[in-house]
């Protein structure tokens, strides 16, 4: 059974089976470290974070906040507990996931399409759907590890509202006007905990696969390096910084501010000595919401640069093309890659 190949209870593993050895053109390669500078989410200024987004993403293409308002505490006791659950049996793991009928809920190993992939990624998620139901939906989460429920569910509820913090400077600062990311435009997140054992050979694999991500935006803490982001030709490492969120923008964004702000590709490379641990906290529209430029950002001057898509079409369109960026700009964008 798929599921049972859970890389993370692979023990004393010496060798990285073919299946997931990814084709030479695929695999890791060269990198480069740059240095990312953090934003201090703690003011009330938000015309001048606005501009400090602006100023990091049009350099990196993606931020990272501090004094985001989500505890140490609470990220360390997430990532402590996480780790545990991923170190459950395969079994146990299944069982603690098979609650809910309405699958809030699920386990999988490298992605949820592990039965129809030609390479698997080094890597197994939890997928939690946080929003809108939680309170249903926690009551049918993992009892174990114990307080499983209770800290995740504060975990959601924190990040729900930094998501909706950050989005209200990005809608003032665009000239949206308030609120414009609320409701249906943001009823949709997803939680996400990757889990990346150590592997055999980091050279042949690769934990995630080339992707910008199918979101609004995503929130993103992460333990140990791994994640690249591509910029001009070249693969970037962006290690972890304390305490320190990464916020990146998906295609949603990228289509509601006309191309101001991009949906970056990026990747996750393993390592032979270390687990690295990260909680992805995707923002989704409706799936009835039709995704367009805003109104106000176009007039003769500047004219709309992406088609107007029902949210649920693109993400049906993203699924098939398996996130192909090139399939992916044709279907948004007038102007094609
Ligand atoms: O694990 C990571 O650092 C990246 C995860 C990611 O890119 C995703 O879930 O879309
Ligand atoms: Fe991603």
């Amino acid at each position: 059974m798929a599921q049972m190949k859970f890389v993370s209870n692979w023990e004393g593993v010496e060798s990285v089976p073919e299946s997931y050895v990814c084709p030479q053109e695929t695999r890791p390669g060269v990198s480069m470290k740059k240095t990312i500078p953090v934003i201090d989410f703690a003011t009330d200024d938000r015309a001048l974070l606005f501009k400090k987004i602006l100023d990091v993403t049009g350099e990196f293409g993606f931020f990272q906040v501090i004094n985001h308002g989500i505890s140490k505490r609470l990220v360390e006791e997430m990532m402590r507990m996480l780790k545990e659950f991923h170190g459950m049996s395969p079994e146990d793991k299944l069982r603690e996931c098979s609650e809910d009928p309405n699958k809030s809920c699920t386990v999988y190993s490298s992605s949820e399409n592990y039965a129809n992939e030609q390479i698997h990624r080094w890597k197994d998620t939890l997928k939690l759907i946080c929003h809108p139901n939680l309170d249903k939906n926690v009551q049918f989460w993992p009892e174990n590890p114990p307080n499983f429920r209770n800290v995740v569910k504060a975990y959601c509820v924190m990040i729900r509202k930094l998501a909706l913090e950050i989005l209200e400077v990005l809608s003032e600062g665009l000239g949206l006007g308030k609120g414009y990311f609320e409701g249906e435009m943001s009823e949709n997140p997803v939680l996400l905990v990757h889990h990346y054992p150590p592997c055999p050979n980091p050279s042949l694999t690769m934990g995630l696969t080339q992707h910008a991500d199918p979101t609004l935006i995503t929130i993103l803490f992460q333990d140990v390096n791994g994640l690249q982001f591509f910029k001009d030709g070249q693969w970037i490492d962006i290690d972890p910084v304390d305490d320190a969120l990464l916020i990146n923008f998906g295609y949603i964004f990228e289509m509601i501010s006309n191309g101001k702000m991009k949906a970056m590709e990026h990747r996750v490379v393993t390592n032979a000595t270390t687990s690295r641990q990260s909680l992805v906290y995707l923002v989704y529209p409706g799936n009835d919401v039709t995704v367009e430029p805003a109104k106000c950002l176009i007039d003769e001057a500047n004219p709309p640069h992406y088609h107007s898509v029902k949210f649920k079409d693109f993400n049906n369109k993203f699924t098939s093309a398996s996130g192909d960026r090139e399939t992916m700009m044709k279907y948004i964008s007038f102007n094609k890659p």
